[in-house]
């Protein structure tokens, strides 16, 4: 799992820019971790309809892969906010982007907002594994990957800090996360004079 993150890493580093590769792939990801997490969702005994097992969030990574069961159940929402079935494929894992990576991108990539609905009264088991940075690491979006003319969307700040804010703000279990990276370390853009042209 570990390879195949570094290797999707690696990817998403050649769709940001010519030569991004050979300059950050060392220096910014060479101490990234990762962990396995293995889900199991029961349904509740008065299962009716759809119930939430996990509810919406946003990973905490810079990828995460997902290897859902056949069940289904995995949702992304889309820009609109329309929730989208993610529907389970053979032998096909599931790639998304965490909160880590949009900040370090400066919101090139973005972290998907996602949940887990139950739509069947049965069992499901799913395997996760987080890639992320290391916890003392100070997150600050090169300015090339920003790009000139760009303006810097999130402050710096240390991954254990953010893993703090969010663990703070979750009250203790999967709720509906209000918080993510944009609130913690989202830079305010404030106008210091009066848009032109708006008579
Ligand atoms: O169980 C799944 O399919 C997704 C799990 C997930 O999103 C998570 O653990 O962060
Ligand atoms: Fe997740």
């Amino acid at each position: 799992m570990t390879e195949l993150s570094k290797r999707i890493m690696e990817i998403v580093l050649m769709s940001l820019g010519e030569g991004f590769v050979k300059k950050y792939y060392e220096a910014e990801f060479n101490g990234c971790h990762g962990y396995l997490r293995i889900i199991n969702y029961s349904p509740p005994d008065d299962f009716k309809e759809e119930v939430e097992g996990l509810g919406m969030h946003t990973d905490m990574s810079c990828v995460t892969v997902v290897y859902p069961d056949e069940i289904g159940g995995l949702q992304v929402r889309s820009r609109e906010g329309k929730w989208m079935d993610i529907s389970p494929c053979e032998g096909t894992l599931v790639v998304n982007i965490g909160d880590m990576l949009q900040a370090w991108s400066n919101g090139k990539l973005r972290s998907s907002e996602h949940r887990v609905v139950l739509k069947k009264p049965v069992n499901r088991f799913s395997l996760a594994f987080f890639w992320c940075f290391e916890d003392e690491k100070v997150i600050l979006a090169p300015d090339e990957v920003i790009g000139e003319g760009n303006t810097r969307m999130y402050k710096p700040f240390v991954c254990l800090d953010y893993v703090k804010f969010r663990e703070s703000s979750e009250k203790g279990k999967f709720e509906k996360v209000g918080f993510t990276v944009k609130d913690f370390a989202g830079i305010n853009i404030t106008r210091t004079h009066p848009p032109e042209n708006l008579s």
